[in-house]
């Protein structure tokens, strides 16, 4: 079994028992035939594995799951967790909840949760209620964006660090009433993290070097404000430009899954007041490696120290 497992971990489509279909030429494939839950053999999800590794976001349409089969499905993945500082979804044991009814969404480019050293290394966003039209969610692939830059830029990302921060500019990321945009920060700042983390991450699984930015990167380290500010808009407009990303259009029932160490992604925020709910399950990850194989760190909040015995 263990054999068999492995042979998947770099399997081409060609080789793999899912029927993969790719979607954009660099990210992004839809599994067919398949219904997920908490119910599926050890070969199928290392073969689920593989695929995400290889496509970075796999999409499975008409799952329609139940929030308990949400979180077994995700349980097979590795190890749930819920949000650092929101508060789970009603009735769930861990789910976020994504439940717009302003028109609001996560619509800037991130990785999720990326303000902690070992952020997710997996989404696993599910739709139950979806726009008539609009409300598509986007996704870039880090990988091909860090292969494709220009041989300068590659060298300076190689050993650049950066800050990401849960404490950023809400507004302009969510842009919604002042009110609810001070609840919404409130709730998400209710603990300020603070983390350093390579900018060039070597993917623990599959070796491959992936940009990691987002919209929680507050500046670059040994860099000021400005300078930072300008470098994070060079390097995210090369990440999120078209070649590198996928765009899905979703139908209520749909899943997506991504890998969180080798994307970002947004919500397109062009549904007006439609409704708009989904629900995610978040599988841990470990804590980044750089190139050198320097790990991410802490900032905020500080370790305590250890009690001294009197
Ligand atoms: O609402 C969306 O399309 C994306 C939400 C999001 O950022 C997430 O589920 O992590
Ligand atoms: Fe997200």
């Amino acid at each position: 079994m263990t054999a068999l497992i492995h042979q998947f971990v770099n399997a081409t489509d060609a080789e793999s028992p899912l029927d993969i279909r790719p979607i954009a030429g660099r990210i992004g494939a839809e599994i067919r035939g398949i219904r997920l839950g908490g119910d599926l053999d050890a070969v199928t999800i290392a073969a689920i594995e593989a695929a995400l590794n290889r496509h970075k976001v796999i999409f499975f349409r008409a799952q329609h799951l139940s929030d308990a089969e949400h979180e077994a499905f995700a349980a097979l993945l590795g190890k749930p967790i819920a949000h650092p500082t929101v508060p789970v979804a009603e009735g769930s044991r861990y789910l976020l909840e994504l439940n717009s009814r302003e028109g609001h969404a996560a619509s800037s480019w991130h990785t999720d949760v990326t303000f902690v050293p070992a952020y997710p290394k997996a989404s696993i966003l599910r739709a139950l209620i979806v726009p008539e039209a609009g409300g598509d969610t986007v996704w870039a692939n880090g990988v091909t964006a860090y292969e494709e830059l220009p041989a300068p830029l590659r060298t300076l990302v190689d050993g650049l660090k950066a800050i990401h921060s849960n404490d950023y500019d809400y507004a302009a990321v969510l842009g919604r009433s002042a009110e609810v945009l001070e609840e919404h920060r409130k709730v998400f700042t209710s603990t300020i993290y603070e983390t350093e983390h390579p900018v060039v991450r070597v993917h623990p699984e599959t070796g491959e070097r992936s940009l990691l930015l987002g919209h929680f990167v507050k500046r670059f380290v040994d860099l000021n404000v400005a300078d930072s500010q300008r470098l994070f808009a060079i390097l995210q407009d090369h990440i999120t430009k078209p070649e590198n990303v996928v765009r899905w259009h979703w139908q209520a029932g749909d899943v997506a899954i991504w890998d969180n160490r080798a994307t970002q992604h947004r919500a397109v925020a062009d549904f007006g007041i439609q409704r708009r709910h989904l629900r995610r399950a978040t599988i841990a990850g470990d804590v980044p490696r750089g190139i050198d194989g320097t790990e991410s760190r802490a900032i905020k909040p500080q370790a305590t120290a250890p009690a001294i015995a009197a």
